[in-house]
C-alpha cells in the first residue's frame, strides 16, 4: 500500500470529549450560607418575568450592575474607589459592553479604573456570596444536594430554585446580571441542528451534539420520580416550571461558562463579580482561595498578572482551550488562539497496511489500538504523527518493528510514503469541510453574505477557518521537513 493515497485515514476528532473537571466538595453545612428558605418558591415583587428580560439599554444594564455592586458591598466586598482603614482603593470597574481582541462583542468585563501593579489583589469575594455545593446543601438540604450528585447538577438545582424566587432570592442582584437564557450564552451545546450544520467538517459538531445528549440524560436522572427535582417540588422548594429542561439548560450554560474550579477549596464556585472577567489566552491572572483569619469560609482573591493602565481591560485565562472548547462551553472563538488545535485521527487500514497483523499485535502489546489521535497545533505538529506513519508504512525490507528507530527516516521509500500518509490524512480532514479556506475568505469578504451569517454562523465560520489553516500549515510543514 506504500505510495497510495489510502495509507492513513484522516478525521478530525476532538481530544476534549471530556466535560470540564468536576471535583468532589465538602458537603458540610455552612454557617455563612444563606438561611434555608422553605414555603412557596415563588415570591412577590420582581418575579421571573422581569428576570427573563434581557437588558434593553445601557441604563438598565448599569442599574443592574450598581445593584450588584451595592449587594456585594453589603456583604463585605470592598469596591470603593477610595482607600479605607486597611483597604486600598478598588482598582476595577464594570464595563457594560466590551469587545475582544478580534473586535467581537464580549459582553460585560472588568476594566482597570486606575493603574494596577503586578501582584496587586484586584478583589476579594467571600464564599458566602458564591454559589457552591456548600451553600446548596444549606439551602436545599443535605438529602437533596447529596455528595453523590454531580457538582454542576447540584449548583444547577440551586440556581434554578433561586431564579424562581426572583427578588426574594439572597442572590437576586447577582442573578440579575447573568445571561437570561442559555441562548444568550450561545454555547454550541444549545445550538439548533441548522446552526450545528455550519460546523460541518469540524469535530466541534459531534462534540456539541454529544454534550447536549449528556445534558438531556443528566436532566432525565434529576427529574426521575423520587429524584432531586421531584423532592424539591414535594417540599415546595421550587415550582415545576422553574425546574424545566430549559431552566436546567440555562443553569448549566451559566455554570459551564462562568464557574471556576477552586483547587484549594476542592469545589466548583460561581463567584459573583469574579465571573465578569473575560478570557484572553495570554493572561496569567490567577484566582486563589484564601481563608481570612477568624473566618470559616474562603475568599476568592484575584491577583494581577502584570501592570494595567487606566481603562485597560483585565482578562483571565479560562485555560489552554481550543476554539472548539471555547465554542462548546462559552459560545465564542478567538482568531490567533495559540491553544487552538485539530485532532487528526490516523489508523492502520487492515486491507492496505503491509504486515498489518504483525503491526496490530505490536500496538496491542503496547496497550494501543490501530487508531491513534494526534493534536495538530497552530505552530507545530507532533513528531509522533510522522513516527506513527513511518511505522504504518514499514514493509518487510525495513526490518523488525521492535528495533526500528522511528525518530528518523527508515528508508527513502518509507519516508516518502510516511510523509504522503500524513499529507493525505490532512487532505482528507480538509475535504470533510464543505468549503475550502479560500472560499471561506471570499465569503467573509462579501459583506452581504457575512451579514447573513449572524453571530453563530460567523463564529462557526471562524472556527472552521482556523482549523483549516492548522491543517494547511501541517501539510506545508510536512512538505518542508528536512531529510
Ligand atoms: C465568565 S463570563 C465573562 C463575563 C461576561 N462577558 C458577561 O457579560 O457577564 C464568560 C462569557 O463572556 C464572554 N466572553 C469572555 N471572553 C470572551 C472573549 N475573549 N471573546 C468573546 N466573548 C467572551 C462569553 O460570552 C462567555 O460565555
Amino acid at each position: 500500500w506504500r505510495g497510495s493515497a489510502a495509507h492513513a485515514r484522516g478525521a478530525v476528532r476532538s481530544a476534549h470529549a471530556r466535560a470540564p473537571p468536576i471535583c468532589a466538595a465538602d458537603a458540610g453545612p455552612s454557617a455563612a450560607a444563606p438561611a434555608r428558605r422553605g414555603g412557596a418558591a415563588r415570591a412577590g415583587g420582581d418575579g421571573p418575568s422581569s428576570w427573563l428580560r434581557a437588558p434593553s439599554d445601557m441604563d438598565d444594564s448599569r442599574r443592574r450592575e450598581s445593584e450588584l455592586e451595592a449587594w456585594l458591598t453589603s456583604h463585605g466586598v470592598y469596591l470603593a474607589a477610595t482607600s479605607s482603614w486597611g483597604a486600598a482603593p478598588h482598582p476595577l470597574g464594570i464595563a457594560s459592553q466590551t469587545k475582544d481582541q478580534d473586535l467581537q462583542p464580549s459582553g460585560r468585563g472588568l476594566l482597570a479604573t486606575r493603574g494596577v501593579r503586578q501582584g496587586d489583589a484586584l478583589f476579594r469575594v467571600p464564599e458566602k456570596v458564591c454559589i457552591t455545593r456548600r451553600n446548596a446543601v444549606a439551602v436545599l438540604g443535605a438529602d437533596i444536594a447529596t455528595p453523590a450528585l454531580g457538582e454542576h447538577e447540584t449548583l444547577a438545582l440551586l440556581l434554578m430554585r433561586e431564579r424562581a424566587l426572583g427578588a426574594a432570592s439572597f442572590w437576586a442582584p447577582y442573578l440579575n446580571v447573568l445571561p437570561s437564557t442559555a441562548a444568550e450564552v450561545g454555547a454550541s451545546f444549545i445550538w439548533s441542528d441548522a446552526e450545528l450544520a455550519l460546523l460541518q467538517g469540524s469535530a466541534a459538531l459531534n462534540e456539541a451534539r454529544e454534550f447536549a445528549a449528556r445534558l438531556r440524560t443528566s436532566y432525565s436522572e434529576l427529574a426521575a420520580p423520587g429524584g432531586p427535582i421531584d423532592t424539591m417540588a414535594a417540599r415546595a422548594l421550587a415550582p415545576a416550571d422553574a425546574m424545566s429542561f430549559e431552566q436546567f439548560e440555562w443553569a448549566m450554560a451559566v455554570l459551564f461558562s462562568r464557574a471556576i474550579n477552586m483547587r484549594e477549596m476542592d469545589a466548583l464556585v460561581l463567584a459573583p463579580y469574579a465571573d465578569l472577567l473575560n478570557h484572553s489566552p495570554g493572561s496569567n491572572a490567577i484566582f486563589e482561595a484564601e481563608k481570612p483569619w477568624a473566618s470559616d469560609g474562603y475568599e476568592i482573591v484575584c491577583y494581577a498578572d502584570r501592570m494595567y493602565g487606566q481603562m485597560e481591560q483585565v482578562y483571565l485565562s479560562y485555560g489552554k482551550r481550543s476554539n472548539q472548547e471555547l465554542l462548546l462551553l462559552y459560545g465564542f472563538v478567538i482568531d490567533r488562539n495559540p491553544f487552538d488545535e485539530v485532532v487528526l485521527r490516523v489508523s492502520l487500514d487492515p486491507d492496505a497496511t503491509p504486515r498489518y497483523a504483525e503491526k496490530s499485535a505490536f500496538l496491542r502489546r503496547g496497550g494501543r489500538s490501530d487508531a491513534l489521535s494526534f493534536p495538530l497545533r497552530v505552530d507545530r505538529f507532533p513528531d509522533e504523527l510522522i513516527q506513527f506513519t513511518r511505522f504504518a508504512c514499514m514493509g518487510p525490507e525495513e526490518g523488525a518493528l521492535e528495533t526500528a528507530d522511528y525518530t528518523r527516516p527508515l528508508s527513502v521509500a518509507n519516508e516518502e510514503a510516511a510523509r504522503t500518509a500524513v499529507v493525505d490524512a490532512c487532505r482528507a480532514a480538509l475535504a470533510a469541510y464543505p468549503r475550502s479556506l479560500d472560499e471561506d475568505r471570499r465569503l467573509l469578504a462579501d459583506k452581504g453574505a457575512r451579514a447573513l451569517l449572524g453571530g453563530r454562523g460567523y463564529a462557526a465560520l471562524r472556527l472552521c477557518m482556523n482549523e483549516k489553516a492548522i491543517l494547511e500549515r501541517a501539510i506545508r510543514a510536512v512538505n518542508a521537513l528536512a531529510w
